[in-house]
């Protein structure tokens, strides 16, 4: 189980989600969520396939809107902002996608470069370069600077994935299933590395996966999603202290198959 974190800031909110409601036609898919994401936190989210999870992330960073309740995000209200102010605000998050979707046709420097040159237009090469260097130092992967996507590992492709995410300083990091199709070696390298960006660059980070081992090494607070509602909330050993035939369910497959 992970330490108790002394740096995550309880006083100081990044997310406040309240009694948010979403349906797709006549389905409901999240039926009242509250949701708090404090400083400096690694939150993780579990819960079945289609229970709702991607549905969340898409509503905190804008680009699914809610049909009732609020979602602030750094103190911001995402549903009445302008489309310039959205945009402002998803550079503060960092989103870390299931298949890391990185430029095959690029090396990793390039990979790396794009963001930067894209919303940073003016920093000179010489700061770019630097920044690379450090993201790239933080994920372990400074000798793969000149490389293609193709020579990577899959485990080595997430990770430059993550470091990509990292190269814009965001605020908060938003990780969908950072485990999935990886080795148990390689998942545990990736914990570490979603561990290690928390307490290097101070990230508050929400944290999808249907990997327990994952929920347990990262999460300093787990919540799981049930019908449509967060009905567990706590350490990871709370959480699964319950009768509930759901959760018990979800641990027992986890763990025992
Ligand atoms: N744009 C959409 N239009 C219609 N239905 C949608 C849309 N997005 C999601 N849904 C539905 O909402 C439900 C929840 O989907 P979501 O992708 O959030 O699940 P999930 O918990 O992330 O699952 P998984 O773990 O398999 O990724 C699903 O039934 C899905 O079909």
């Amino acid at each position: 189980m992970k330490k108790p974190n002394s740096k995550i800031d309880l006083t100081q909110k990044v997310i406040t989600i309240k009694g948010l409601t979403k349906a797709f036609d006549d389905y409901e898919v999240l039926k009242g969520v509250d949701l708090d994401l404090y400083k400096g936190e690694n939150l993780v989210v579990l819960g079945r396939s289609g229970t709702g999870k991607s549905v969340l992330i898409k509503i905190i960073s804008g680009l699914l809107r809610p049909d009732s309740g609020l979602v602030n995000v750094l103190g911001q209200d995402v549903d009445k902002l302008t489309p310039k102010q959205l945009d402002a605000l998803r550079l503060k998050i960092g989103f870390s996608f299931q298949n890391s979707a990185l430029y095959d046709s690029m090396t990793v420097k390039e990979n790396l470069e794009f963001p930067l040159i894209r919303h940073s237009k003016e920093m000179s090469a010489r700061d770019r370069d630097r920044i690379i260097d450090i993201v790239l130092e933080a994920v372990g992967l400074s000798q793969t600077v000149n490389q293609m996507p193709s020579e990577l590992s899959g485990g080595q492709r997430k990770r430059i994935g993550i470091a990509r995410t990292l190269i814009l300083r965001p605020e908060i990091m938003l990780y969908d299933e950072p485990t999935a199709g990886l080795d148990p070696i390689t998942s545990q390298d990736i914990n570490n590395l979603i561990n290690e960006v928390q307490r290097r660059f101070n990230t508050s980070s929400i944290i999808i996966t249907h990997d327990l081992t994952c929920a347990k090494a990262v999460g300093d607070r787990v919540v799981m999603l049930l019908d449509g509602q967060f009905q567990r909330q706590g350490t990871f050993e709370e959480v699964f202290d319950t009768e509930d035939e759901r959760v018990k369910a979800f641990y027992n497959y986890n763990f025992t198959e």
